[in-house]
């Protein structure tokens, strides 16, 4: 029988509070701190503050029995075996990672250590970070025989992130002392023994009794570099596709095949191959800089991830030109936008490709209607609403009048749009589509002039003039 685990999570961000529900789902005893004191409240009053499918369920099953929430960082580490570290590492000004929010928590533990802990790197931090962390503890006067660090990198995606937690491709624990690679094991031994996929109450998913997830033992420095190469890797994997879409759109071949082609060889694998209008989020941009920022302070050059960046860059700007192709002039121009969150199933709005380009469409003097299932309140704090920018009540509300229909985010009601409706609504049927939701011959069925990526322009047929005479002869 696994062991309950005493565990204390460092912030309630997305990553924080997905692993510190999911710790309490799988049977330990979890304390998630937040120096905010307004997220802790909500929390503890059982209100989920990100939109995340299965977070309210599992939030309301533990609240206030197998976990808490609390701004007390000193008290939790003292009621803890394990102290998960799960703060934000923003990109700095010159794109390495910034660590300062790291080095407060490692403060403040050390402040408060009553005893032996394992301080877990949940973060995406650089390689050597825990060595940081350690001489951190050590200047601050605690014994180095009292902790460990330990890296255990997060690899869940935002939208899909309690399945991911539950159900991981791997679990990566990277520590150089066994004493604190046995806590871990412990902690995840419910998954990878498999007793939680036996309980009635389990999460379905890709994992079960006999099939289990992987959890691979490595050292911390190669753990933290496992994090960044994986990240900085499906980067490029995206960008790689969007390259090979601008060279279909020039070809006229389309995309969509290639990437089924390619993608069938287990090699390379169908997934991460969608072209659209660039990668964003909290996570890719700042991660792929700080990488290729860490090969820089190891004296290499790793130009790869530079072309990565400007290729992704280029995917914005791409887009841009496709819409003004579409529509001759922006200026005065009403644009219907689908989509500000940076992908679809999240409401967070941290680096999305969607809001770059309404920036731009605004300065270009457009007028826009936008609409987001989950993402309108978060963005109306940084864009709020004016004359020129409205935010619709759902995506037929954002038609209405307006000289294009634009996606820009893949939420699945997107795909599945009315589109005779649509049409009616639209002052002109043009729908410029950033994430390839839709096969041209359905779009142009209905009569749409459809632009999307890596793929030819699709226009509706129209019987030419001289064959309708033609057809009325017969
Ligand atoms: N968002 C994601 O999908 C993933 C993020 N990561 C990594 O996890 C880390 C956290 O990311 P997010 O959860 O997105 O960040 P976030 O910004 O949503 O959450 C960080 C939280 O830490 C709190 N915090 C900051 N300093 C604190 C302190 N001294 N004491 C207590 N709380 C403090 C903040 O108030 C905030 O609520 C980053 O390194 C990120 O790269 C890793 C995998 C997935
Ligand atoms: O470190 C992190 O924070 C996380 O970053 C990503 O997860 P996430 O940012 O939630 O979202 P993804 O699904 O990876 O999408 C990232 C961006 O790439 C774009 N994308 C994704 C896939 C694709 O084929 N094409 C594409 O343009 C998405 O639209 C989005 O803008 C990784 O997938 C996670 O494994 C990792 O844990």
């Amino acid at each position: 029988m696994a062991r309950s685990v005493k565990i204390a999570v460092v912030g309630s961000g997305y990553v924080g509070l997905v692993a510190a529900v999911c710790f309490a789902e799988i049977g330990h005893e979890v304390i998630c701190i937040d120096n905010d004191s307004r997220k802790t409240e909500a929390l503890s009053n059982g209100i989920s503050i990100i939109h995340e499918e299965h977070l309210p369920e599992l939030l309301a099953k533990h609240n206030g029995h197998k976990i808490s929430f609390t701004t007390d960082l000193a008290a939790a580490v003292q009621a803890s075996e394990v102290i998960f570290i799960a703060v934000g590492t923003p990109q700095s000004d010159t794109g390495h990672a910034d660590l300062s929010y790291i080095e407060a928590v490692a403060s403040e533990v050390a402040r408060s250590i009553n005893g032996y802990k394992v301080l877990v790197e949940k973060s995406t931090v650089p390689v050597y970070t825990n060595e940081w962390i350690r001489r951190t503890m050590e200047r601050h006067g605690v014994e180095h025989d009292t902790f460990d660090v330990v890296s255990n990198p997060e690899f869940l995606r935002e939208g899909t992130a309690i399945s991911d937690f539950l159900h991981p491709d791997r679990i990566v624990v990277g520590s150089d002392h066994e004493r604190a690679a046995e806590l871990l094991d412990a902690i995840y031994a419910p998954l990878t023994k498999g007793d939680y996929y036996k309980r009635a109450d389990a999460l379905p998913g890709r994992f079960n009794a006999e099939n289990l997830p992987p959890l691979l033992h490595t050292s911390t420095k190669s753990a933290e570099i496992i994090k960044h190469a994986s990240n900085a890797f499906l980067a490029l994997k995206i960008s790689f596709i969007n390259a090979v879409a601008n060279l279909c759109e020039a070809a006229e071949a389309d995309v969509v095949q290639v990437a089924q082609g390619m993608g069938l060889d287990e090699r390379i694998g169908n997934r991460f191959l969608s072209p659209g209008i660039g990668y964003g989020g909290s996570c890719f941009p700042k991660d792929v800089a700080a990488f290729r920022s860490v090969a820089e302070q190891f004296g290499l050059d790793f130009g790869l991830l530079s072309e990565v960046e400007k290729i992704n860059r280029g995917q914005q700007k791409r887009f841009f030109e496709k819409v003004r192709s579409a529509l001759w002039t922006l200026r005065g121009k009403k644009l219907a936008v689908l989509g500000l969150s940076f992908k679809g199933d999240t409401d967070d709005i941290r680096e999305s490709p969607a809001i770059d380009l309404i920036r731009l469409f605004l300065a270009e003097g457009c007028s826009i209607t936008a609409y987001d299932p989950a993402a309108i309140d978060r963005t109306k704090e940084i864009l709020p609403a004016s004359d020129k920018l409205r935010y619709a009540s759902d995506a037929y509300d954002a038609a209405e009048g307006a000289d294009a229909l634009l996606i820009l985010t893949d939420w699945k009601e997107f795909a599945d749009l009315d589109l005779d409706r649509m049409r009616l609504l639209l002052q002109f049927p043009i729908l410029i589509d950033g994430r390839n939701l839709y096969k041209p011959s359905k779009v142009t069925k209905h009569g749409f002039s459809y632009f999307s990526v890596g793929r030819s322009v699709a226009r509706p047929v129209r019987t030419p003039k001289a064959s309708v005479q033609k057809l009325q002869t017969v």
